[in-house]
């Protein structure tokens, strides 16, 4: 890959995996541009949109939003991205959204952080955010610098009104159903790279070197592990 090359790359788990958690990471070590399909939606919701409250619902209930609405959301968001490298981190969670990404381009490499989903369920219910930042923290693994407020900003943290364990169970049912068929998708591409383990921290490693490695003489590494 030559130099100034765009990097498209795509972060695949389900709900608790690690993905924003990971994607900050890469994001600080690579400079990828990440782009979350959560964290927008929460923005849209937090924001009152006309489209945030017609999601509510379905977000709420642990269902996935509608295809073309999120789509159109995504690729428009991407389009203002066209001369950056991208991780994108919560979309596609469908095949009908793989295959609208396809449309725009291709992807260069797709991160699957294959966690357990007994490993998941504790993860959520502790889980803390800043919505407007998408900092995650977890009262077990990465608590805040001060209880219940944002490390950098100093802001309120709120819990997820989907991280309740009966939307849990909905959302890593729609995972199985829905999302899964992606990761076939991708592999037929030949583009799917699977990490599996319980924990981030083991994880992380082998997420760097093999980025390190697909991204040498492409991207600067800022040498940050
Ligand atoms: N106990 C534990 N919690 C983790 C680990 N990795 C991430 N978390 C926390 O688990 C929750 C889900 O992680 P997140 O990155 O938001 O996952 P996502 O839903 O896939 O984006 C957050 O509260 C994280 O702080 C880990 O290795 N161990
Ligand atoms: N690509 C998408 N397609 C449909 N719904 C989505 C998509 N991305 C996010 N959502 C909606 O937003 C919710 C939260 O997504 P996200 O923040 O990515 O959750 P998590 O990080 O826990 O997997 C999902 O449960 C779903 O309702």
């Amino acid at each position: 890959m030559g130099l100034q090359t765009i990097f498209r790359a795509v972060i695949m788990g389900p709900p608790g995996s690690g993905k924003g958690t990971v994607s900050s990471r890469i994001s600080q070590s690579f400079g990828l541009k990440h782009l979350s399909s959560g964290d927008i939606l929460r923005a849209n919701i937090q924001a009152k949109t006309e489209l945030g409250l017609l999601m509510k619902a379905c977000i709420d209930q642990g269902q996935l939003v509608p295809d073309d609405v999120i789509s159109r959301l995504i690729l428009s968001n991407l389009k203002t991205m066209d001369h950056s490298s991208w991780l994108l981190d919560g979309f596609p969670r469908t095949v009908a959204q793989a295959e609208a990404l396809d449309t725009m381009c291709s992807v260069d490499t797709v991160i699957n952080l294959n966690v357990p989903f007994d490993t998941i369920k504790e993860r959520l219910t502790s889980r803390w955010v800043h919505l407007a930042s998408g900092r995650v923290y977890n009262i077990d693994f990465n608590p805040p610098k001060i209880p219940g407020l944002d490390d950098v900003t100093g802001e309120p943290l709120i819990q997820r009104d989907d991280d309740t364990p009966d939307t849990v169970s909905r959302r890593l049912k729609a995972y199985e159903n829905q999302t899964q068929p992606v990761l076939e998708y991708y592999r037929s591409k030949g583009v799917l790279e699977t990490f599996t383990g319980t924990e981030t921290n083991k994880i992380w490693p082998h997420v760097h070197a093999f980025l390190s490695k697909r991204l040498s003489g492409n991207q600067q590494d800022t040498g940050k592990a």
